[in-house]
């Protein structure tokens, strides 16, 4: 039985670079199952938010908790041991590896092979390596991207090459997945279709994700957060967060969520 209370608890987060206040005693709850947006105007502190969890920066105070358990201290190269993968706001991907290897790029904490296996190619390495490579395919086929999988990532299109990307957080199977602006630069048909995905990961995988996308945002999330000059202005559902004057004031000059312009 997993423990009661959210998958990930962000307690009183402050982040600052040089004299920058980047977040400022930023709470949250990520409950197990949902889809969790966080939003805000540009240069709001929402990638800092998820480079705190997985700890590509330290926070000055403030505390994590993953599963009920402290997350102290997370490292970027552990955290799919902790369940926890992410992807970037760029592709972040080896252009000139094929789609399979970027994704068993993914699986590089359960590779347990070692260099002595590896060297002496011993059979039960091989089948690991073996087991390994199949479920990056299954993951591939999960996405509609199987065919492509032998294929160098640099020839696919930017559509492609995102699924890419999502399949090589995905193979580690992660309770928790935090996307980073998973719809930028996708055409409407294929946000539509990663909306249809997101949501077909719910029943196994956790998701928080940072979008400017509003549509994809409003019609996807079950809950948002709201940011704006690092901190916390709002959270609610969609429909309450569309509503709040906060919000409205901090989107000022920008598309307000859900709005005509949006
Ligand atoms: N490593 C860093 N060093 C110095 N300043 C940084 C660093 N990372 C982020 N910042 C600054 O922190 C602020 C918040 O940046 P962050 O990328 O978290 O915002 P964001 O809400 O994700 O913005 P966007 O929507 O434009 O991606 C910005 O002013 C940014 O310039």
């Amino acid at each position: 039985m997993p423990p009661d209370g959210p998958l990930l608890r962000v307690e009183g987060l402050c982040v600052s670079f040089g004299g920058l206040q980047v977040l400022n005693d930023v709470s949250l709850d990520v409950p197990r199952g949902g889809v969790v947006g966080v939003i805000g105007p540009n240069g709001a502190g929402k990638t800092t938010l998820f480079n705190a969890v997985c700890g590509f920066v330290r926070p000055e105070s403030g505390s994590l908790s993953f599963n009920g358990a402290p997350l102290r201290r997370p490292h970027p190269h552990r955290l799919t041991r902790h369940g926890i993968a992410r992807t970037l706001q760029g592709l972040g991907l080896f252009s000139r590896l094929t789609v399979l290897e970027n994704v068993l790029a993914g699986t590089t904490h359960r590779s347990r092979t070692g260099v002595v296996g590896a060297l002496l190619a011993s059979p039960w390495a091989q089948r690991h390596e073996r087991r390994l490579a199949e479920q990056a395919r299954e993951v591939l086929a999960a996405l509609e991207i199987e065919d492509e999988a032998d294929r160098v990532c640099a020839s696919l299109p930017y559509g492609t090459r995102k699924r890419v990307a999502l399949a090589r957080a995905l193979v580690s199977r992660p309770r928790l997945l935090l996307l980073d602006e998973p719809a930028a630069g996708l055409s409407e048909t294929e946000t539509a279709e990663l909306a249809g995905i997101v949501r077909g990961l719910r029943e196994n995988t956790t998701v928080m994700l940072v979008e400017h996308h509003m549509d994809f945002v409003m019609n996807l999330c079950d809950e948002l957060v709201v940011l704006d000059f690092g901190e916390v202005i709002a959270r609610g559902t969609p429909a309450q967060v569309r509503a709040d004057p906060a919000v409205q004031r901090a989107y000022l000059g920008e598309a307000v969520p859900g709005g005509a312009d949006a």
